[in-house]
């Protein structure tokens, strides 16, 4: 396993060693001991998968407050994603700033994402599959979101069109907003 930092302190890029053969590939997806070994602590209590039929489809901004903050691994096990991190821990000198990535079926790269940041991810491709693991389990009264399209946080979602969002996405608060509520914990 390859781990990169990246510019947002905390987040991490994960690329599993892929190993082929005649027959294909092979790959260890996720190995504690080996995150361990490599300074990454996290016990995941849950692992996620959605499909999101379309090309076009935007997930989140989404994150839980505390005591149900969660530690995401993200990955695309089915065509593409623009993956996207946003720093809403208060106090950090990143506070607002997003990170954005691809992660594919092909590339196999994995998010890491730290307690205090929103998640949200655009499908590249029809027929998305995106598989996670958190640390700590969903608690819908601890679930909040922030507008995917916040002008202060200003992501360049690689799109035209208006997305396919959900109802509790579209109607989402904006960050500053939301902000007077952020605790996560450590
Ligand atoms: C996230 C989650 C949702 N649900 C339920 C609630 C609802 O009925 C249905 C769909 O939920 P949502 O619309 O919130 O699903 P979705 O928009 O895919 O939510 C996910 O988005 C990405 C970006 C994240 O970062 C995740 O943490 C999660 O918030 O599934 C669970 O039962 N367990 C869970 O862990």
């Amino acid at each position: 396993m390859k781990i990169t930092k990246t510019k947002l302190e905390g987040v991490l890029v994960f690329e599993p060693v892929v190993l082929d053969d005649r027959r294909g590939w092979f790959i260890e997806s996720y190995s504690q001991t080996t995150l361990k070994a490599l300074g990454v602590e996290v016990v995941f209590v849950q692992d996620n998968h959605s499909l999101s039929t379309e090309r076009g489809t935007l997930r989140g901004l989404h994150y839980q407050l505390h005591p149900k903050a969660q530690v995401k691994l993200v990955r695309c096990t089915n065509g593409a994603i623009f993956d996207v991190a946003v720093d809403i821990r208060k106090g950090s000198p990143s506070y607002g700033k997003w990170l954005g990535i691809e992660l594919s079926a092909e590339n196999k790269k994995q998010l890491y994402i730290p307690k205090g940041f929103a998640h949200g991810f655009l499908t590249l491709t029809d027929n998305v599959e995106v598989q996670y693991k958190v640390d700590t389990e969903y608690a819908w009264n601890f679930d909040r979101g922030i507008r995917w399209d916040d002008p202060t946080i200003n992501i360049k979602w690689p799109i035209h069109n208006e997305p396919i969002v959900s109802d509790k996405d579209q109607k989402a608060p904006l960050l500053k907003d939301a902000e007077h509520n952020f605790v996560f914990g450590k």
